[in-house]
């Protein structure tokens, strides 16, 4: 698990985020999606990304060092219904600065609620990260709210209708909840596996 998570900056520009080359990993999804939460229960510290049931509230970009090893980046939820025209204008151009231009990024985390059935915006965005060539994965959270039998029956149904709209494969996917504690390990395991490539190829 995750020893030591420590803030180290909020920014509305790419070119602010943290110079030093540590792998990195953003985690983005629609507002209320349970980011902030995940984000607390993954490190382990319940006060680290502000949670609130008030939608869209991050705006910013959030990097957070993890063990000295690695970047977790809190992205700005989308989608949120009452975001201005202006603001979603923002939040594109940011979105679209980071992941295009932040070399050190090696995957990225999209939330999704296990409740939810795919959602446009959702999937435009996966669309977009395949066509930038940005590794993702998905992370269903909330998953507390459905019994076993039913998360497996959410994520499948899930794929399925991810493959209707053209999806080849199916992206790697992660089931959490940030109430009940599960999922998290699965989770840093893949991270660590990811980083440990990323140095064996360093080296
Ligand atoms: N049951 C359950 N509720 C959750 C879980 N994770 C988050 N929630 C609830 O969902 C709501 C939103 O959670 P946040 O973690 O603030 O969501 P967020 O995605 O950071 O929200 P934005 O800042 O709007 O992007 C809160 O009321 C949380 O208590 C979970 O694993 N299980």
């Amino acid at each position: 698990m995750i020893r030591k998570a420590e803030f180290v900056i909020s920014n509305t520009a790419v070119d602010r985020c943290p110079k030093e080359p540590l792998p990195e990993y953003a985690f983005i999804g629609r507002s209320n999606v349970g980011k902030s939460s995940l984000i607390n229960s993954l490190t382990g510290q319940r006060h680290l990304a502000k949670t609130s049931g008030r939608p869209g509230k991050t705006q910013l970009i959030n990097h957070f060092r993890i063990d000295d090893n690695w970047f977790l980046v809190d992205l700005p939820g989308y989608g949120y219904a009452r975001t201005s025209k202006k603001d979603k204008a923002a939040f594109q151009k940011l979105i679209r600065a980071y992941f295009t231009q932040r070399k050190q990024l090696l995957a990225a985390f999209v939330l999704i609620d296990i409740r939810h059935e795919p959602q446009p915006i959702d999937l435009e965005f996966m669309e977009w990260l395949h066509d930038h060539q940005i590794p993702f994965a998905l992370i269903f959270t909330k998953a507390d709210k459905l019994k076993p039998g039913a998360r497996t029956r959410a994520t499948e149904a899930y794929f399925k209708a991810m493959a209707e709209v053209g999806w080849v494969e199916a992206p790697p996917h992660f089931v959490t909840s940030s109430s009940k504690n599960f999922g998290q390990e699965e989770l840093l395991n893949y991270i660590e596996g990811i980083n440990a490539d990323f140095r064996a190829g360093q080296a």
